[in-house]
């Protein structure tokens, strides 16, 4: 089943003479469950697509659906709510609010659109992230690695459809960059959530079911590495 269909997108910044043409008709499909990784030199278009895939920054043309919905059509107040209901968002800086603790950090998605937290599950969560005794931390008192798996806890505790996450691991040593990635491909198989990773790592390119490979705005090479 697909879960993400993208059509003839175009992504130009800049007006008149000034213009960049990030996105330059791109078209895929992406499965449920599928982990795929998005690789490419600086400035080919990576953010750009992850940023326009997760209904965060409006193409100049061509259509997103995710699950069937055709995300651009929906009108802003909408598409906020689906996006905190459907897609889960991690970046490289993590973007934690600094006055919120880890418990109402990971929570704050689905307390903005009035839900109720079932303290099971955040205590699972919270045990698989290993973050059980840091529940009152603030950002500014948890290491790199523990400030991405809150952003991790965040992004998937409303079991979102598609988790979207932009160089995870970018900031972050070694150890903590496998932890990560564990992380999300635990949560990626053990919940059958589809999972596309931004990397400039080979070696986690390597871990996808599929590689896209984008150069100036283009897809040039989409390989299957597992089926
Ligand atoms: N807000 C913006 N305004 C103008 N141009 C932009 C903007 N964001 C990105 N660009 C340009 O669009 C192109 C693609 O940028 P993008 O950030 O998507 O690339 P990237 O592949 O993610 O790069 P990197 O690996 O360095 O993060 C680049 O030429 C960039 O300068």
């Amino acid at each position: 089943m697909e879960i993400l269909k993208v059509e003839n997108l175009s992504k130009i910044y800049g007006k008149g003479d000034i213009q960049v043409k990030a996105l330059d008709d791109v078209s895929f499909s992406v499965k449920k469950g599928e982990f795929v990784a998005i690789v490419g030199a600086s400035g080919s278009g990576k953010s750009t697509l992850l940023h326009v895939l997760g209904g965060v920054d409006r193409p100049t043309n061509g259509k997103v659906f995710i699950d069937g919905t055709d995300v651009y059509e929906m009108n802003e107040s909408k598409l906020a709510i689906f996006r905190r209901r459907q897609i889960g968002l991690i970046y490289q800086f993590y973007n934690l609010i600094p006055i919120l603790n880890v418990e109402e950090n990971i929570t704050l998605p689905l307390l903005l659109d009035e839900g109720e937290v079932d303290k099971d599950q955040l205590s699972d969560i919270l045990a698989t992230l290993n973050l059980s005794n840091r529940l009152h931390h603030l950002p500014n008192e948890l290491s790199g690695g523990q400030q991405q798996r809150v952003s991790i806890g965040r992004a998937l505790f409303n079991k979102p459809a598609l988790v979207l996450a932009d160089e995870p691991t970018g900031n972050l040593d070694s150890k903590n960059s496998k932890e990560i990635i564990d992380l999300l491909k635990y949560s990626n198989k053990q919940y059958n959530q589809t999972l596309i990773i931004i990397t400039h790592d080979h070696q986690i390119a390597l871990q996808a079911d599929r590689m896209i490979t984008l150069d100036d705005g283009h897809v040039i090479k989409d390989e299957v590495i597992r089926g």
